[in-house]
């Protein structure tokens, strides 16, 4: 499918891939960019004291700290918003990235230009609300049709507060990204707002370095039971006997990766991020999970200290954020890539059986294996960039990856590794 073949490529940052360099304007200048088609855009009939016209016209601007502006329809709720602009080129799913808490204090602008087809449902929330700062997208459908449709995305993004924008060139915007690196972006539907103040906006912001876990993060423990249902669910892996307790640490977890785990045959308590490690080894449990989640891993040392101290003790599983921190505690460094990682098509090979796997990502970091200590293997490597994709340390029952099992949205390629999980809480039970 074309559509399909762009958005891979888009992922590879192989030079053949790449699309022509534009020229970015010196730091200070404020330019606009022409997007819209005429017909759509502010402009001569109004200007001439013709009738006003049926659709809407631009009404909102995405100032990126590059000094570009780019002229917007908005849906969704008003005002401004600053965040940092990153693009994810999934065909579909767009309910659960909205709702994916790793998406905190960020734009997701979808390359796929037509979204919205579908509306919202009941089925696809992956967390209590949309922490995300919001959405930029090319075409919003006119018409939502799907049998599960409950809500249009519009108003769902009215109703949670979160700003939207589309009749924008997603392209353009992904070429500048993927040239030079994420940028940070406000969007604003104020007219009182001067370009100068949101450039001014974008350029004092910044996500590194910030914990935006603690925004996320549920505040007391609670059981989680809900497994996927019945229908959807293609695993048959079954096992007798006393589930597993699996102590699950929310850095903004996505209800997908706990639903996985009950289909599995777990028992689940969620945990704060900010929740001792002594407690959670006088729960005794048989494995902690350790969560996906927003920002950038070294400006949480209090979640590096808890994974550190729970090493060895007993079984661990990390995703993608999880990772990240097992990276650290094991005694590693992260590094903020380019662009990172947003899509349900990123090929992953699984070094342990030469298998390639297409993922679910949503990445902005990765830990450097070069600084890793000898012990710790890398067990699955992302076949776009060569960055690590997944880690173990057998003598310390660890086990993480850098991506997404649990998709939602996404394939499945990956869901057996909540087996893994399960067979390695298995086999230390056995042997203790
Ligand atoms: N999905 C996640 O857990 C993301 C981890 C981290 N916030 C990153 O961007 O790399």
């Amino acid at each position: 499918m074309a559509t399909q073949g762009l958005n891979f490529a888009l992922n590879n940052p192989s030079p053949c891939f790449s699309p022509t360099k534009a020229p970015i304007p010196s730091k200070f200048r404020l330019f606009t960019v022409k997007c819209s088609a005429p017909l759509f855009s502010d402009g001569a009939a109004v200007d001439l004291g013709l009738a006003g016209r049926p659709w809407k016209t631009s009404n909102a601007r995405l100032v990126l700290e590059d000094g570009s502006i780019w002229r917007a329809k908005s849906f969704g709720a008003s005002g401004t918003q600053v965040g940092e602009v990153v693009f994810n080129t999934s065909l579909t799913g767009y309910q659960e990235i909205l709702t994916d808490p790793s998406y905190a204090g960020q734009f997701v602008l979808m390359t796929n230009p037509h979204i919205g087809n579908t509306g919202v449902n009941f089925d696809d929330e992956e967390s209590r609300q949309c922490f995300l700062a919001g959405l930029v997208i090319r075409s919003l459908s006119i018409s939502t049709s799907n049998w599960r449709c409950v809500e249009t995305l519009g108003d769902y993004l009215a109703e949670r507060n979160i700003m939207g924008i589309y009749d924008v060139d997603t392209r353009a915007i992904t070429r500048r990204l993927r040239q030079d690196g994420s940028l940070i972006g406000v969007l604003s539907t104020e007219d009182s707002k001067t370009d100068q103040e949101l450039l001014g906006m974008s350029r004092s912001w910044d996500i590194v370095g910030v914990d935006l876990i603690s925004g996320v993060s549920s505040q007391e423990p609670f059981e989680w039971v809900d497994a996927t249902k019945s229908e959807w669910d293609f695993n048959t892996y079954g096992r007798d006997g006393e589930p597993y307790h699996v102590i699950a640490y929310d850095f903004g977890i996505k209800h997908n990766i706990l639903r996985r785990l009950a289909s599995y045959g777990c028992k689940i308590t969620v945990v704060p991020s900010t929740w001792p490690a002594s407690e959670t080894l006088k729960m005794k449990p048989d494995g902690v999970l350790f969560s996906n989640g927003p920002g950038d891993p070294s400006a949480v040392p209090y979640a590096v200290a808890t994974v550190k101290e729970l090493l060895g003790k007993v079984p661990v599983f990390g995703i993608c954020m999880g990772h990240q921190l097992l990276g650290q505690a094991l005694g590693g460094k992260t590094f903020k890539m380019k662009f990172g990682h947003h899509g349900g098509n990123h090929p992953v090979r699984n070094i342990r059986n030469n298998r390639v796997e297409i993922s679910a990502q949503n990445h902005n970091y990765a830990v450097d294996p070069a600084t890793l200590p000898k012990g710790v293997e890398v067990t699955h490597v992302n076949l776009n960039d060569g960055t690590c994709a997944g880690l173990a340390y057998p003598a310390l029952n660890v086990m993480s990856l850098q991506y997404h099992p649990e998709a939602s949205p996404g394939p499945h390629d990956s869901d057996c590794v909540f087996r893994e999980f399960v067979e390695l809480m298995n086999s230390v039970k056995q042997h203790a």
